[in-house]
């Protein structure tokens, strides 16, 4: 390569470097495999080296992937938070050894961790108290994203043991675990919203996340793993661990301590074996030099300390060949395509399939008929296809191109700007919507139906006994009896459970009409906001936003939904039928109206209450809690820390803040 084309490249290497960077730390989602991503960056740092007269402090060679987000406060740090050098083989972690001795003389000591997948995170801590929790940013500066922070329960607000210096810092990585992130993922396939890619794209959009309270039932976790300050117990970074594991914090235990290059190799292929079983993903071993000493002594390169080095297992991968591409349609009417594989082993299990999410997915993988594809399987329950061997594609091998139609009733398929899925919006006469719809409503967190399964609906919906939820009430004994293996006893059984549904409060009868988008968690809100579905049926959009934690997506989807004449006729039929459809409000003895007419806001951090307990004091006294600050708004209880940009929105609109105490005189506490 020439000069010339030598900086061509290099400009169109930086280019999609950044774009991958933003998408991936930023939007937290990648538009490329991580090896890929390795692998261009690995091709630039060549081309940098080759041709320094193209050198260039922007280059992502010389930075580390920024995640920084407006929407919070930036924070320099005390510090720089950096990245880590990444190594793929026993020989490169010789090289760092080394490179190392070069450097020092004597015996080296090493610790060897977890290389933790999340999203890192600097906690600072006074007088034993959680002062502030700042994300790596661009490396010198950070998002302050404390109140978020605070949510997890694994991160100690306030210390315990002894011996904690008066002012450090400790930093860590703030994961979601597999468990709870298929059930999120669960969640969010059966209310139509895009799933997460992977637990670390999990971890970095909630950490991100603007509402506080939906961050805390996310129950991310946090691993500390680095803790500085000047007056830290001691000068070696293992010791240093240990006191902090005393404190109060999660400290791995699976940390080792090495006395040489070999334990540490060792290390490595021990956890190559065991990794599968952890809780939370990760994505090799951490290697730092344990002396602190020794550490400042070798110090850092623009991007990452020469003290430590990442050593990145190879995902378990299988290649195999795609039979062909289906597509599901879920009861939102969500289509998702599905790659049928040729059976092969991987990690333990047969895998015949493959999620490819939405049509974007199949765009970038470039996939043909009969591919030859690679699938890795993390703790995640459905495997993926991370690429294609192209040497294996035949010349004639057409492009595999989405579908126009629904595979189920041939309606033309729409994909609303901005979103990733296609939908089949014939909601009224496509089977899999129906029976889904159906399955969603008598779901146990729904109206919790005894004795009527999958294939009893699938049965029902075939005979015409039932088109919609509605027809369950009208069912008879004579209706259900001649059905295949059902008796008297089970017809029954069945239709007690219909009527007992009647009882379900209203918020679960909202959650079971299967609106896009309102999940158990929304109805509920919904259901306390606004009490009976007569009023959320003629709420208008602002009217909805104004509910604490509805945005525009969720309320865009209510008013469609009620707009629609069928759903206004089943809601009707359902009211006919006794269902609840009004929440019961229950008294309390403590409340009162003195905040009657008031929509208030809440924002910072406070000490008597926790943000919840305020919420339950306003509504509990009458008043409304809103999420944002508008002309409406009455006023903001406002806590430590309130955003600055709330700040400069109150005071624009002319409006009030009251501080916790005068909120709680108010109300007479
Ligand atoms: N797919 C994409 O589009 C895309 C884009 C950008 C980056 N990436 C991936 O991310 C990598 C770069 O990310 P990075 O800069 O965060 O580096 P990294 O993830 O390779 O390593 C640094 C990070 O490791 C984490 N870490 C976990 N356990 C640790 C421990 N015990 N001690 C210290 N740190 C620990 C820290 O958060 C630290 O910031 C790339 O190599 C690439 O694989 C992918
Ligand atoms: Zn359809």
């Amino acid at each position: 390569m020439n000069q010339a084309e030598a900086k061509v490249r290099i400009e169109e290497l930086r280019g999609q470097l950044h774009t991958y960077n933003h998408n991936y730390y930023v939007l937290s989602q990648p538009s490329i495999s991580d090896y890929d991503f390795d692998m261009l960056l690995n091709e630039l740092i060549d081309l940098e080296k080759q041709f320094p007269e193209f050198n260039d402090q922007n280059s992502p060679t010389q930075r580390v992937g920024s995640d920084i987000n407006l929407e919070f406060n930036q924070v320099e740090h005390k510090y720089p938070m950096l990245s880590l050098g990444n190594t793929y083989s026993e020989e490169e972690i010789r090289d760092f050894e080394t490179r190392i001795k070069k450097l020092i003389d004597g015996d080296v000591e090493y610790v060897c961790e977890m290389k933790y997948d999340g999203t890192s995170i600097s906690l600072t801590y006074e007088k034993g108290k959680l002062v502030q929790a700042v994300t790596r940013g661009d490396g010198v500066k950070g998002d302050d994203v404390t109140a978020n922070v605070k949510t997890i329960r694994s991160v100690p607000l306030q210390l315990s043991g002894k011996g904690f210096p008066d002012e450090f810092e400790i930093r860590g990585e703030i994961l979601m675990p597999f468990e709870v992130f298929n059930s999120l993922n669960e969640e969010r396939e059966e209310i139509g919203e895009a799933a997460f890619a992977n637990p670390r794209n999990a971890a970095s959009g909630t950490l991100k996340m603007q509402n506080s309270s939906i961050v805390a039932k996310r129950k991310l976790d946090c691993y500390l793993y680095y803790l500085l300050g000047k007056e830290i117990p001691t000068r070696n970074h293992y010791s240093n661990l240990q006191s902090a594991k005393d404190w109060g914090f999660k400290v791995p235990s699976n940390t080792k301590l090495c006395k040489n290059i070999e334990e540490v190799i060792a290390f490595i292929k021990e956890w190559d074996e065991k990794r599968d079983d952890l809780p939370v993903p990760i994505d090799g071993i951490v290697i730092k030099v344990n002396s602190l000493d020794m550490q400042e002594e070798l110090g850092f390169t623009a991007k990452s300390p020469r003290w430590a080095i990442s050593y990145k297992y190879k995902a378990e991968r299988v290649s195999t060949k795609l039979e062909k591409v289906t597509y599901q349609v879920g009861r939102t009417g969500s289509i998702t395509p599905v790659a049928n594989l040729e059976a092969v082993q991987l990690a333990g299990t047969t895998v015949k399939r493959a999620s490819l999410h939405n049509a974007d997915i199949i765009q970038n993988l470039d996939l043909h008929e009969n591919d030859t594809v690679y699938v890795e399987k993390g703790g995640e329950i459905i495997p993926k296809i991370v690429g294609v061997e192209l040497s294996e594609r035949s010349a004639e091998a057409k492009r595999i191109e989405y579908i126009d139609n629904c595979p189920e009733c041939n309606t033309a398929l729409v994909r609303k700007e901005g979103e990733a899925n296609h939908y089949c919006p014939n909601e009224m006469g496509c089977p899999p919507q129906i029976k889904g719809k159906i399955e969603h409503f008598i779901s146990r967190r729904a109206l919790d139906l005894d004795g009527l399964g999958e294939e009893t609906i699938d049965l029902l919906f075939q005979k015409g006994l039932i088109k919609d939820v509605s027809g369950l009430f009208r069912l008879t004994k004579e209706d259900i009896v001649p059905l295949d293996r059902m008796g008297d006893k089970s017809a029954e059984r069945i239709l007690n459970s219909i009527e007992n549904s009647k009882q379900v409060p209203y918020e679960r009868v909202l959650y079971a009409l299967g609106i896009r988008y309102v999940g158990a968690t929304v109805a509920k809100k919904l259901a306390k906001a606004i009490p009976s579905i007569d009023k959320l049926a003629t709420s208008t959009l602002e009217e909805l936003i104004e509910v604490d934690e509805i945005g525009g997506k969720i309320a865009e989807s209510i008013v469609e939904y009620f707009s629609n004449e069928y759903h206004q006729n089943l809601v009707a039929q359902l009211k006919e039928f006794g269902l609840q459809l009004e929440k019961k409000i229950v008294e309390d003895e403590n409340s009162s109206n003195t905040l009657e007419g008031l929509s208030i806001v809440i924002s910072g951090s406070f000490n008597k209450y926790s943000r919840d307990e305020l919420k339950d004091l306003i509504e509990l006294h009458g008043g409304k809690n809103v999420g944002s600050i508008s002309k409406k708004t009455s006023f903001l209880l406002g806590g430590e820390k309130v955003g600055p940009s709330k700040l400069a929105k109150l005071e624009k609109l002319g409006l009030e803040m009251k501080s916790e105490d005068e909120f709680l005189k108010m109300i007479g506490l």
